[in-house]
C-alpha cells in the first residue's frame, strides 16, 4: 500500500528509536492540506525527530510514514530527494554554508535543482524582499543577527515554492518582536495554501498565533503525541 488518507504528510502508528529504547511510540499524525499545526513538548521529547520522520530524513522503526501518499519505506533516496522539493524545512540550527552569501544560501535549493539563473534571480529578489533581507543579500551567515538568520532560513525553505513547511524552533534566539514577525510570515504562507507545522517551546508564540490562524496544537509527552490542553 502506498496510498494513505488525505494528509500531505501522515504518520500512522509510528515508533522511532535511535538504538537506546523507544523515543516515540504509537504516534499518528495527519497534516491535511492547508492546515497549521504547532508541535510542542519538553526538550528532548522528540520534536526534531518527529519532523525528520515527516520529511523522510528518518524512517520509522515501526508503523508507516507517508509523504504525499507515498510510504517512505518504499521510497529510494532519489524519490525522497524529489519529495524534499515539495517540503521546505527550517532547521533549528539554520544549516548555512558560511562561505556563501545570504542570497547564495537562500538560492542553494534552486541551484541543486538545476533551475536557470534568470528564474533564480527573480524568485530570489522577491523572497529576500518578503523576509526583509534585501540589504543583507551579500552578507555571510556569521555576520547576521539571530532574527536575520531565521528569516534567511525561512526564505531558503520556501524558495522551491513547497506545499508544506516544517519549521523547527523558527523563533529560537530572537526577541518577541522578531518572533511575531516570523510568525506573521508563516501565517501568510499558510493563507497562500501552504501546510505549516511549527515545532516550538514557545507557548507565548502559540497563544499569539491563535488570533491569526486556526491552528491545532500537539504535544509530545511520554513518547506519545496528544492534543495540547485548552490552557494553551
Ligand atoms: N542522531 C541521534 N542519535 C542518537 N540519539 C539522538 C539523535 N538525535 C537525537 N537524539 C536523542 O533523541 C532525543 C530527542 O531529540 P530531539 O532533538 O528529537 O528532541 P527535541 O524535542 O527536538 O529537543 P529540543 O527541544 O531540545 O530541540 C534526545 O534525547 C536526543 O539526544
Amino acid at each position: 500500500m502506498t496510498r494513505g488518507g488525505a494528509g500531505v504528510i501522515e504518520l500512522d502508528n509510528v515508533a522511532y528509536n535511535y538504538g537506546g529504547g523507544e523515543l516515540l511510540s504509537e504516534l499518528s499524525l495527519q497534516l491535511a492540506p492547508g492546515s497549521f499545526h504547532f508541535l510542542t513538548g519538553p526538550s528532548g521529547a522528540g520534536k526534531t525527530t518527529l519532523l525528520k520522520l515527516c520529511y523522510g530524513a528518518l524512517r520509522p522503526t515501526a508503523g508507516h510514514a507517508r509523504i504525499f501518499g507515498r510510504d517512505v519505506r518504499q521510497m529510494d533516496r532519489d524519490e525522497i530527494a524529489l519529495s524534499r522539493r515539495r517540503v521546505g524545512v527550517v532547521h533549528q540550527d539554520c544549516q548555512f554554508l558560511d562561505h556563501l552569501s545570504v542570497s547564495e544560501n537562500v538560492a542553494l535549493p534552486l541551484a541543486v535543482a538545476g533551475q536557470g539563473t534568470a528564474e533564480q534571480s527573480d524568485n530570489l529578489r522577491e523572497l529576500l524582499a518578503w523576509v526583509g533581507l534585501t540589504e543583507r543579500a551579500g552578507a555571510r551567515p556569521p555576520e547576521l543577527s539571530g532574527g536575520e538568520r531565521q528569516r534567511a532560513a525561512l526564505a531558503r525553505a520556501v524558495i522551491m515554492s513547497p506545499e508544506v513547511v516544517l519549521a523547527d524552533e523558527p523563533t529560537g534566539n530572537v526577541d518577541w518582536e522578531m518572533s511575531q514577525r516570523l510568525l506573521r510570515l508563516l501565517v501568510e504562507l499558510n493563507r497562500m495554501g501552504v501546510t505549516v507545522l511549527i515545532a516550538t517551546h514557545d507557548l507565548q508564540l502559540i497563544r499569539a498565533a491563535k488570533s491569526q490562524v486556526q491552528a491545532r496544537v500537539l504535544r509530545i509527552s511520554n513518547r506519545r503525541l496528544q492534543a495540547a490542553g485548552a490552557d494553551l
